[in-house]
């Protein structure tokens, strides 16, 4: 029977996107053998509104991308209104893709340990796999409700279309978008811990640039 290829997706605020993200998502693509997108979220369900709008947000993403064709951009969250629930976009993925691709959902160590607060969180486990990205930093302790639920999930490959829990082991990069905006209001540089891309245009970081609070 011929293999169907993994389609993977890592949604984010990406405010702004980062080498953590990115490498990532590229890790995935190797480990899984799979086509990634990154999915940016107009109105991400969980946090106050981001710095940069969803337009800002995609312009730094596609600078970021540029030259390389294994990482795409899928913007199918910006043309929702309301919140950006991960599984609308599963969904809406699944009815394209049809019932048998494996369909992955990537998210970081942090965000998976959350997962049991996402809307229909249970679904997001009919509609596709979840790949759990290694991130530095405290341990993510998970509800019960979700150790429970997973508990006979975890598998070391994805294999079917759905259901499974498959851990990713990546190079492991404490990067975060909190510190990049930080770095901003600081009146820092965060170079190298953001494509050098995303520095070539001024006009790209002007949300971020702006942080910085003049002096009284
Ligand atoms: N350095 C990293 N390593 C692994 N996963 C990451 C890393 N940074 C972000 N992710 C994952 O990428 C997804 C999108 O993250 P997000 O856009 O919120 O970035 P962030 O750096 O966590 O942002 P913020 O600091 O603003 O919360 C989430 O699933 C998150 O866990
Ligand atoms: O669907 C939900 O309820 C939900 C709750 C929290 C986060 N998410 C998604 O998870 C991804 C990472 O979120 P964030 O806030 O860490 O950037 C992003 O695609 C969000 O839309 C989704």
């Amino acid at each position: 029977m011929t293999r169907l290829r993994p389609l993977a997706i890592l949604g984010g605020t990406f405010d702004p996107v980062h080498h953590g993200h990115l490498r990532g998502a590229w890790e995935a693509a190797e480990a899984l053998d799979a086509d990634v997108r990154m999915v940016p979220a107009r109105t991400p369900p969980h946090r106050p509104p981001p710095v940069a709008d969803a337009a800002e947000r995609v312009a730094l993403l596609r600078a970021a991308l540029a030259g390389q064709a294994r990482l795409a951009i899928d913007t199918r969250e910006l043309d929702r209104e309301g919140p950006s629930f991960t599984v609308d976009t599963l969904a809406s993925l699944r009815a394209e893709i049809g019932p048998d691709r494996p369909l992955v959902l990537l998210v970081g160590a942090d965000a998976f340990a959350g997962l049991a607060s996402w809307h229909q969180w249970q679904r997001l486990f009919d509609l596709a796999h979840v790949g759990v990205l290694t991130r530095p930093g405290s341990a993510h302790a998970m509800a019960d409700e979700l150790a429970a639920f997973v508990r006979h999930r975890h598998a070391t490959r994805v294999d079917g279309p759905a259901g499974t829990v498959v851990d990713i082991a990546i190079t492991p990069l404490d990067i975060a978008a909190t510190a990049i905006r930080e770095s901003f209001a600081a009146g820092h540089e965060p170079r190298f811990l953001m494509p050098s891309a995303c520095f070539a245009d001024e006009a790209l970081l002007a949300p971020y640039r702006a942080l910085v609070t003049p002096a009284p």
